[in-house]
């Protein structure tokens, strides 16, 4: 059954941290998937501050990334946020504990590409993020193969769950891994940003305004 609005679990929501630099295509053809695939009342996309394994260099304002956040997400389930700005985390285990006690009446589900798996023994205390909430792996052109032979992987291996199972997910308990295959999506922001190197310039003088609190406090 669906976990709908008001379930006493909490709305089931979906958090997408990414730097967005630029948002584009495949995020969003990846979240309205997500949506779909694990009935989210609403997927948050948390554009970061700055990712603490990514250089700098090339990365964008803030104000413009979630500029074309919000674009690429209108009339849709998608929430793009900077709650990292707002909270002062960098992060995400620091991030979810804190969503998580912001928002008691929500349930989370942390959702990344196959790139971010293959890497994520590399993220501060990232058997933390995983006793936290379950994590749906998005499959990805190119990145599939590693993520699947990688370390984090190897730990995870007991803890995956069928993706014929993956509606059933606020049940579960934690650390849970489920990888959803979608339509392979081989859109990338470092191709955007290749094509369109001064694609920021669109979105000059946005601010962040109240980014967060006007679309995630209920
Ligand atoms: N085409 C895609 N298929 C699956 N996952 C994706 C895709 N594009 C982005 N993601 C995932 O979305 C999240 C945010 O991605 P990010 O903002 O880094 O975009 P990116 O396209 O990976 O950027 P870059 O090319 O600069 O590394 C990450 O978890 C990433 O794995
Ligand atoms: O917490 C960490 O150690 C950590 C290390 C690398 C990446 N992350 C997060 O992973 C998410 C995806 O980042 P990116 O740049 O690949 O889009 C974003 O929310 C980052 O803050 C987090």
């Amino acid at each position: 059954m669906r976990q709908g609005r008001g379930s006493p679990q909490g709305k089931p929501t979906g958090l997408l941290g990414g730097s967005f630099n630029p948002a584009h295509g495949g995020h969003r053809s990846i979240s309205l998937f997500a949506i779909d695939a694990l009935e989210l009342d609403e997927l948050w996309w948390l554009v970061s501050p700055g990712n603490p394994l990514k250089p700098n260099k090339d990365m964008a304002p803030l104000p413009a990334r979630l500029a074309s956040a919000r674009f690429s997400a209108r009339r849709s389930r998608i929430r793009p946020t900077a709650i990292e700005r707002e909270l002062g985390t960098r992060y995400t285990v620091d991030t979810l504990r804190r969503i998580k006690m912001r928002y008691p009446k929500r349930q989370f589900i942390w959702i990344m590409g196959a790139d971010n798996l293959a890497q994520f023994v590399k993220w501060r205390r990232w058997r933390d993020i995983a006793a936290m909430m379950p994590i749906a792996v998005i499959a990805r052109p190119g990145y599939d193969a590693d993520a699947m032979a990688g370390p984090a992987m190897a730990w995870f291996r007991r803890f995956v769950r069928r993706s014929d199972q993956r509606k059933n997910w606020t049940k579960w308990s934690t650390p849970a891994l489920v990888y959803l295959r979608f339509r392979p999506d081989p859109r990338s922001a470092t191709a955007v940003r290749s094509a369109d190197p001064h694609w920021f310039k669109r979105y000059e003088g946005r601010g962040i305004r109240d980014a967060v609190t006007r679309t995630l406090v209920y």
